[in-house]
């Protein structure tokens, strides 16, 4: 399936954050976005999940136009958004079935770790239990896309490697569209990236492209 966007600009009030943008992420590809913070990444994945109104953006899944505000409803693509979703009191367990029924559950339950804080609450996980799991409640959803806003901020590296895992498996029945300052790990997973800087779209190949196109200082590269 092919992902298609186009015409992206958003400003908030006078300040432009993106300026006419567009592309594509289709089935089995990983599209990384970079940018430095308050370039606009966040605003970007909220447009396309139609959570904020853009002032310009057109979207078609495999050629067919659709509303932004249609895209929740239709299940094409999911997000992950950049907090945490899930209540503080609520337990691992308990959290489960509300995204899953039946047998589906069992991906969750029975994904690595999990049953390690099954019986914690949310608001007992660590950083990287907690951003794991909530990865996991919404990147095994059966929608064909899949966007999502910094997986790896703040998560310890063995659930890192964990969640790089779990996005190279998916891959081969999704299109995803990450973001996160987390570069040297999005790199090693994305296909094709992007860099967001003064509004407008920079391709980027590899942590030479960032430190060339002033997201990293040549010593980080
Ligand atoms: N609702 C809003 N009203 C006004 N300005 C906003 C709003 N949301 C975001 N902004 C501004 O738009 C810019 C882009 O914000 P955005 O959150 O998309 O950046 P980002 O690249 O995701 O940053 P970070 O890396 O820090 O998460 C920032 O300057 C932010 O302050």
């Amino acid at each position: 399936m092919l992902l298609e966007v186009s015409g992206l600009t958003k400003s908030f009030g006078q300040k432009p954050i993106i300026s006419d943008i567009s592309f594509t992420c289709k089935t089995a590809e990983i599209l990384g976005v970079f940018g430095k913070n308050g370039s606009g990444k966040s605003t970007l994945l909220k447009t396309i999940y139609g959570t904020l109104n853009a002032n310009s953006i057109n979207i078609s899944i495999d050629g067919k136009s659709i509303s932004p505000k249609n895209i929740i409803p239709s299940k094409l693509i999911s997000y992950l958004p950049q907090g945490s979703f899930l209540p503080k009191e609520l337990k691992v367990r308990h959290a489960i079935p509300l995204f899953y029924k039946g047998d589906k559950q069992d991906k969750i339950f029975y994904a690595p770790r999990v049953s390690s804080f099954e019986n914690k609450k949310t608001g007992q996980l660590s950083m990287g239990e907690l951003r794991y799991l909530e990865t996991l409640l919404i990147a095994h959803l059966g929608h064909p896309f899949l966007l999502l806003d910094e997986p790896f901020s703040m998560v310890e590296p063995l659930f890192k490697e964990l969640i790089k895992e779990l996005f190279l498996e998916l891959k081969s029945k999704k299109g995803i569209i990450v973001t996160d300052h987390y570069y040297r790990d999005v790199l090693e997973i994305t296909d094709r990236n992007f860099l967001l800087r003064e509004g407008k779209k920079i391709d980027i190949n590899n942590t030479s492209d960032l430190t060339t196109n002033g997201y990293l200082n040549s010593e980080d590269s």
